[in-house]
């Protein structure tokens, strides 16, 4: 086959171009510029764990791999649980760097807005398939407003979530009560503390890609370092929860023994759902989304606008009003106030 006069290179080499290398050739008159640019149809696929100051740390088959973003990319983000494609030195020795030149298509992405004001939202995590939001029973107490709040970032980015109550042990009987409060969701409800086997959690967990999500102090660290021997994570002191101090301060993936991923994120006070809409929140209750096709357009679904579908057709005797109650609640936990989480 003729061969054209321009080349195409298909070498690892020449796929790996980036801005800077374009400019240093383009000086080089030999040879001709071809206007096809290079899709790093080589990179390499690789799965993000951790991010850290514009390093990230990658798992390239089975080795660690630290990468820096590829100028091309621009202001895209990387976050836990991105898959990337990597070119470069994907070796993992020490002192490598690879490059991501490429982020690929998101499933499950967890966002918050600055607070609730600003829309302005960034991605948490990518690609993950259940939050588990971990709340104490006691010590910090249970906030049921933030779990609502969890709930709502969850229903929103269509992740299933999980509610683990941790420090069990301290406080049995308040479990009865939040089984109670979230009786009309379908929310998985489990409970840990420190002598008992983690068999539940674990079976809950299992082959999924998982995202911990709570306050500071509940517990996650702690939860980690059972799940993942070996994962180090700093476990802060009882006396001083609630002093402000947060012991892990990056979001980190670790596998699972038994398959699967838990990412640990910092705990965190509150987070913003400006972005969040009435009708994100109803796909999460199917039976009352079908309803509220009736509804006017542009209805909030607050029941103090008088027309909204959801009240014409379900009364109070109707077998949906608990869920109807249950959406409301955690619909008007996204106007409460951020702070009084
Ligand atoms: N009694 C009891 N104490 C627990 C339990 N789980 C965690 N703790 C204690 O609670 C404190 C806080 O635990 P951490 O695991 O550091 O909490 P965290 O959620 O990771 O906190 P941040 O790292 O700040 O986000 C530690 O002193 C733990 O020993 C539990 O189930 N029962
Ligand atoms: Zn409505």
């Amino acid at each position: 086959m003729p061969q054209p006069d321009w080349d195409v290179e298909v070498d690892e080499d020449d796929d790996e171009w980036d801005e800077d290398d374009v400019k240093v050739r383009a000086t080089r008159r030999s040879r001709p510029r071809t206007k096809i640019r290079p899709k790093h149809e080589h990179a390499q696929e690789g799965f993000v764990t951790a991010v850290d100051r514009g390093r990230y740390t990658c798992l390239v088959d089975d080795r660690v791999v630290t990468a820096m973003k590829a100028r091309e990319l621009g202001k895209q983000s990387i976050v836990v649980g991105d898959r990337v494609g990597l070119v470069g030195d994907r070796s993992g020795n020490a002192g490598t760097l690879a490059r991501v030149v490429r982020i690929e298509p998101r499933h499950g992405e967890l966002r918050r807005s600055a607070d609730d004001e600003n829309a302005t939202e960034r991605v948490v995590v990518a690609n993950v398939d259940q939050l588990v939001v971990v709340a104490s029973l006691i010590d910090p107490p249970l906030r049921y407003g933030f779990v609502d709040r969890c709930l709502v970032a969850a229903y929103d980015a269509g992740v299933a979530p999980v509610l683990c109550l941790t420090k069990h042990d301290l406080a049995p009987e308040l479990v009865a009560e939040a089984r109670a409060y979230y009786s009309q969701l379908d929310l998985t409800i489990t409970t840990t503390e420190p002598e008992a086997p983690l068999e539940d959690l674990v079976e809950l967990l299992r082959d999924k890609e998982n995202v911990f999500f709570g306050h500071s102090g509940v517990g996650k660290s702690t939860l980690v370092n059972r799940l993942v021997p070996g994962a180090g994570r700093a476990v802060s002191e009882v006396r001083s929860i609630g002093k402000g101090s947060h012991t892990s301060t990056s979001t980190v993936s670790f596998a699972l023994p038994g398959g699967g991923w838990v990412i640990d994120t910092p705990g965190v006070r509150s987070f913003g759902l400006a972005h969040v809409t009435a009708d994100s929140i109803l796909k999460a209750f199917p039976e009352l989304e079908e309803v509220a096709q009736d509804c006017p357009r542009g209805c909030t679904h607050t029941p103090e606008i008088g027309d909204c579908a959801l009240d014409a057709a379900i009364g109070p005797d109707d077998p949906r009003a608990g869920r109807l109650a249950s959406f409301r609640r955690v619909l008007a936990s996204l106007h409460e106030a951020d702070t009084k989480n």
